[in-house]
């Protein structure tokens, strides 16, 4: 696919895709529990699609109910679930499965099974859950003698571990202090997203900078509302700031969301350059400072930082991108290739990438198979106004299936041509 651009501007009204965070925690818990959930809307990105994969092997049925899914559980053991690339499903389906005493086999992509999963296995095995090697990089995980107990949590590469920990003693039914912090757990808010699910499944859950107490029981809502995706707009609604004369009115984000995401629509605000108007987000083109990212805390917007860094005099800094390396890629590599693609200035020291605009470069190719990286391409080519050549555009799908649909339906004129 190639895309040209021509005096691009971006405007209309985008409706939020849902977010993916949310529906996947959803959908897993559902299948688990008695009674039916409506989760709704759901944006049938491919990370939600494996998570009712795994449901529908775990006896669920699951169909279609106007923008959302009906699950109605029959929960049985599956032998083997495919996990696709999604870390989070993946990660938090193997606590589920454990607390339900299942024997399992894991399949999943490659790029995955290359992802950190150390610290999980090691909190599992402790609550009696053995683990075995299969040889693709996957396992095949043992229940059938689970005794939970709770754990300590510390030196961890993802927070899916500690949200994977969270389902399997809300089903296991270990009460009080189940984890207990011996060092700030990294994406520390996705821990909160996986709280305000199960508190939205009966569960009284409080999360500290000590760790995770939980009480109660897990019940179906009936219905779950999935809020909007912060990680999945921030693209559409960076380039919507950085290119002059655009104005989009974003729908379906909520406010108050704990997503972490959700800081570069408050970096925007705080520039003057987002403003609700009640629940709706408008967005306008304008200048803002430079953009800094703890990648530590907000991983998945590390991407279109690098393409604000690579559209702007003012740049990014991406502190703390260690982690970055297990991502659907290694984003730190992917971000410097990208960045040296388009011509940018790049410092890379201790901790901290900078990327600030270069020399505009003609046509830009992208090989990238990762989602948020293909993104941020797109972002740094209209706010250059510069041809992109991407490879393998459908890979968008494993978070936002719609997004050239929606950039297409904002750009009108502005976009020259879709090969
Ligand atoms: O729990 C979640 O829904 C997620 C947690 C984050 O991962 P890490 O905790 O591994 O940083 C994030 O990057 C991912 O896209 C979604
Ligand atoms: C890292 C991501 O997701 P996951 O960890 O669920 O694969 C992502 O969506 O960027």
């Amino acid at each position: 696919m190639i895309l040209s651009f021509s005096s691009p501007r971006l405007s209309g009204s985008l409706v939020a895709p849902s977010s993916k965070s949310y529906s996947q925690r959803a959908i897993l818990l559902s299948s688990a529990i008695g009674g039916e959930t409506l989760v709704t809307p759901v944006s049938g990105c491919d990370d939600e699609i494996v998570s009712e994969g795994v449901a529908r092997a775990a006896g669920s049925s699951i169909r279609e109910e106007g923008s959302g899914v009906r699950i109605t559980p029959d929960f049985r053991c599956p032998g083997s679930v495919y996990v696709g690339e999604s870390g989070t499903t993946y990660r938090l389906a193997m606590g589920l499965l454990a607390a339900m005493g299942c024997t399992v086999d894991f399949n999943g992509e490659p790029s995955l099974s290359r992802r950190p999963i150390g610290w999980l296995l090691e909190a599992l095995s402790r609550c009696g859950v053995s683990f075995s090697p299969k040889g693709d990089g996957f396992l095949r995980m043992d229940a059938s003698r689970v005794l939970p107990s709770p754990v300590d949590a510390a030196a961890m590469e993802s927070s899916q571990f500690v949200s994977s920990m969270m389902l399997f003693y809300a089903l296991s039914g270990q009460r009080g202090t189940v984890i207990r912090f011996l060092e700030r757990p990294p994406s520390m808010e996705y821990v909160e997203v996986t709280a305000e699910v199960l508190r939205s499944f009966g569960m009284r859950v409080g999360v500290t900078g000590k760790g995770v107490e939980m009480h109660g029981d897990v019940r179906s809502p009936g219905t779950f509302h999935v809020e909007g995706d912060y990680s999945s707009v921030s693209f559409i609604v960076s380039a919507t700031s950085l290119l002059d004369g655009s104005e989009v009115r974003v729908s379906g984000l909520n406010r108050q969301s704990v997503q972490p995401d959700s800081a570069l629509v408050r970096w925007l605000e705080r520039n003057g350059l987002a403003v609700w108007d009640r629940d709706v987000l408008v967005v306008s083109g304008g200048s803002t400072g430079g953009i800094e990212v703890d990648a530590d805390r907000t991983p998945d917007l590390a991407p279109v930082a690098a393409a604000i860094g690579i559209s702007t005099v003012e740049g990014a800094r991406i502190l703390n991108y260690g982690r970055l390396r297990y991502k659907e890629s290694d984003r730190v590599a992917s971000i410097l290739d990208m960045a040296r693609r388009f011509g940018a200035r790049v410092d890379v020291s201790d901790g901290c990438i900078s990327i600030r605009r270069g020399e505009k470069p003609g046509r830009v190719a992208c090989d990238s198979r990762d989602h948020r990286i293909i993104m941020a391409y797109t972002v740094a080519a209209m706010a250059l106004s510069c041809d992109l050549e991407i490879r393998e555009p459908g890979h968008v799908a494993k978070s936002y299936p719609s997004f050239f649909g929606d950039l297409r339906a904002l750009l009108g004129n502005g976009l020259r041509t879709i090969l």
